[in-house]
């Protein structure tokens, strides 16, 4: 079974909070995107993993394996084995939730072949990761809480090009990073107006909402991606470039008409 693990960018994000359990509260506005990775899937005797190229990570640390084990101790279905082989598009640590695309595609195959019902998959993936759980099913969602609070919306037919910047950024790093500089960091922008600008192709005001809190750490550490993006916003017929999730990958929104 050859199964497509999509990625996403994420349109608006900004850090509301800092939780109790370590985690932050957030509001995105999630997209999926065309770029996937290929995940080629069977039942077998004995679990084999292989990937191209090598993820330079054990199986036992790969999102893969924390899934298929979460899926196992959560349902109780443990007398299976899979054979996987990972073709690897998406740019790890990249901010297009490669590995947690990976991960819901392996979920949703998992859960067909064992009938377990949407709601549970969805209590399993969150578990796994915060951006599991939009991933699951795609499309366009404003996500708040870890990322497991999705409001999907009518999917955004947008024509997105990403720009991979081939530096693989910590997500908890950057997280930490907001809060050392709580005090100086802004917050603006709607992720709602952001939203209906896209949709009725109102330039203007999507690009006063489109907006990425971790820019304003990143781009302190790693200046070429702000020169990047600044490069970017020069192209003809661009509504908008933004670093997406913690980054490093940078997109850019093409006016379609
Ligand atoms: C940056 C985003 O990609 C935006 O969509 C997500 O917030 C991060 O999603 P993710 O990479 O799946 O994150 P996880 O693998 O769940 O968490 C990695 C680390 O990021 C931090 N983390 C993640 C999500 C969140 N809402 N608050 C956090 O503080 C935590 O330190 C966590 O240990
Ligand atoms: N199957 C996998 N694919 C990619 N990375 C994986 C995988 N399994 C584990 N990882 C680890 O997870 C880290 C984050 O990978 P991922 O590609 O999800 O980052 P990301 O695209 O920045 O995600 P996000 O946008 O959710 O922050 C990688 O740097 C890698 O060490």
């Amino acid at each position: 079974m050859h199964l497509k693990a999509f990625g996403k960018v994420n349109l608006y994000l900004d850090v509301i909070s800092r939780r109790k359990d370590n985690y932050h509260n957030i509001l995105t506005l999630f997209q999926s995107i065309n770029e996937h990775d290929d995940i080629f899937i069977e039942f077998s005797k004995s679990e084999i993993f292989e990937s191209e190229p090598s993820l330079n990570i054990s199986w036992d640390k790969n999102i893969i394996k924390k899934s298929i084990e979460t899926f196992k101790k959560e349902t109780g279905f443990y007398n299976f084995n899979l054979k996987i082989k990972l073709i690897k598009n998406l740019p790890m640590g990249g901010g297009l939730g490669g590995g947690s695309a990976d991960s819901a595609a392996v979920l949703n195959f998992l859960s067909k072949n064992f009938k377990i019902s949407e709601k549970e998959l969805f209590e399993i993936s969150f578990k796994i990761g915060s951006d599991v759980p939009f991933l699951l099913k795609g499309g366009t969602a404003i996500g708040k809480g870890k990322g497991e609070i999705l409001e999907f919306l009518e999917p955004l037919k947008l024509n997105i090009q990403i720009y991979p910047m081939n530096y693989k950024i910590d997500t908890k790093k950057m997280y930490e990073k907001l809060d050392q500089n709580w005090e100086s960091i802004d917050h603006f922008g709607d992720p709602y107006k952001l939203y209906e600008a896209l949709k009725n192709n109102d330039i203007i005001t999507a690009k006063q909402n489109a907006f990425n809190v971790f820019e304003q750490v990143v781009f302190k550490e790693y200046p070429k991606l702000k020169q990047k993006k600044e490069d970017i916003e020069k192209d003809e017929g661009i509504i908008f470039a933004l670093m997406t999730g913690s980054g490093s990958t940078l997109y850019k929104v093409i006016a379609t008409n």
